[in-house]
């Protein structure tokens, strides 16, 4: 009998490998390439490529966002870039971040995409169209499914936090929900932004160990020492604290890949310290 690794397992085994709860954010824009690569039409790839093998030792994971291949028609490198890193880095789970949401036969094509096409270990989704929505995604039962909760952007505000009855707000309603009803198999986890540590402490209160995939450190400045205190779990994990533009554009020149993995290293320390 063959035994299949899940994403869950992936990322517990990845962040006490690594002793790391950085996720590197892979947001490729090619006016923001060294020169020596721009123009390249394997650009895109060559870029993210050399940023992986650079911090693969690390991250806990790789948050590849599909808009920064499609609007550039690199579907094929972005394919060929989750291949690189499961043959060259196995064990790093690898999340698609593309926010998908829509009625059940959409998303099942969408899984197919994310899964099948792409080989991504998890994907990101919207909440908002209901159980039905998330099921395609979770009948694949190695894979992990990241739903919003509390995004990091100031306009998360506006739906986020209406109150849905008796002072309850919609990002605890749906951090209830997932952690107590739809998470039957162990695939969720839910994105709670870092530009927001009280509402992490909140999440945290309200899903027990379920992993937190956080963005917001780095360029849209959320505190990493209010981020880890208020989302680590009992056991000093359960976080994904990702960053892209911040590690990605640390360096201009031929030695970006080496600036990168210095920035990964100083984030990835200052995130351990609070632990
Ligand atoms: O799901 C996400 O990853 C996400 C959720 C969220 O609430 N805020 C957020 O910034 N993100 C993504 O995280 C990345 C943040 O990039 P940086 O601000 O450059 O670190 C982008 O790819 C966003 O699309």
């Amino acid at each position: 009998m063959t035994t299949t690794t899940t994403f869950t397992q992936s990322l517990a085994a990845a962040w006490q490998k690594n002793n790391s709860l950085l996720c590197v954010g892979l947001d490729p824009e090619p006016t923001k390439f060294p020169i020596h690569l721009q123009g390249r039409p394997d650009a895109i790839f060559e870029f993210c490529k050399s940023i992986v093998d650079s911090t693969a030792d690390l991250v806990c994971c790789f948050k590849p966002q599909i808009a920064y291949f499609a609007a550039h028609r690199a579907e094929d490198q972005l394919e060929a870039l989750i291949a690189h890193i499961h043959g060259r880095h196995p064990g790093i789970p690898v999340i698609l971040d593309a926010k998908r949401g829509d009625i059940g036969s959409t998303a099942e094509q969408y899984a197919i995409e994310a899964f099948e096409r792409f080989q991504a270990d998890a994907i990101t989704a919207s909440p908002y169209m209901g159980r039905d929505s998330v099921t395609p995604y979770l009948a694949y039962p190695d894979k992990g499914v990241i739903l919003l909760c509390r995004t990091s952007n100031p306009g998360g505000s506006d739906l986020q936090f209406l109150d849905v009855g008796g002072g309850e707000k919609l990002f605890e309603r749906v951090a209830k929900l997932v952690a107590s009803e739809w998470n039957t198999t162990g695939q969720c986890a839910l994105v709670v932004g870092a530009t927001f540590p009280a509402e992490i402490a909140r999440v945290r209160s309200i899903v027990g160990d379920l992993p937190l995939l956080v963005p917001g450190i780095g360029a849209q400045g959320g505190d990493i020492q209010a981020t880890v205190e208020a989302g680590k779990t009992a056991g000093g994990t359960g976080l994904m604290i990702s960053s892209s533009r911040a590690i990605l554009y640390a360096g201009k020149d031929e030695g970006f890949a080496a600036a990168s993995r210095q920035v990964a290293l100083a984030t990835r320390d200052a995130i351990n310290r609070y632990r």
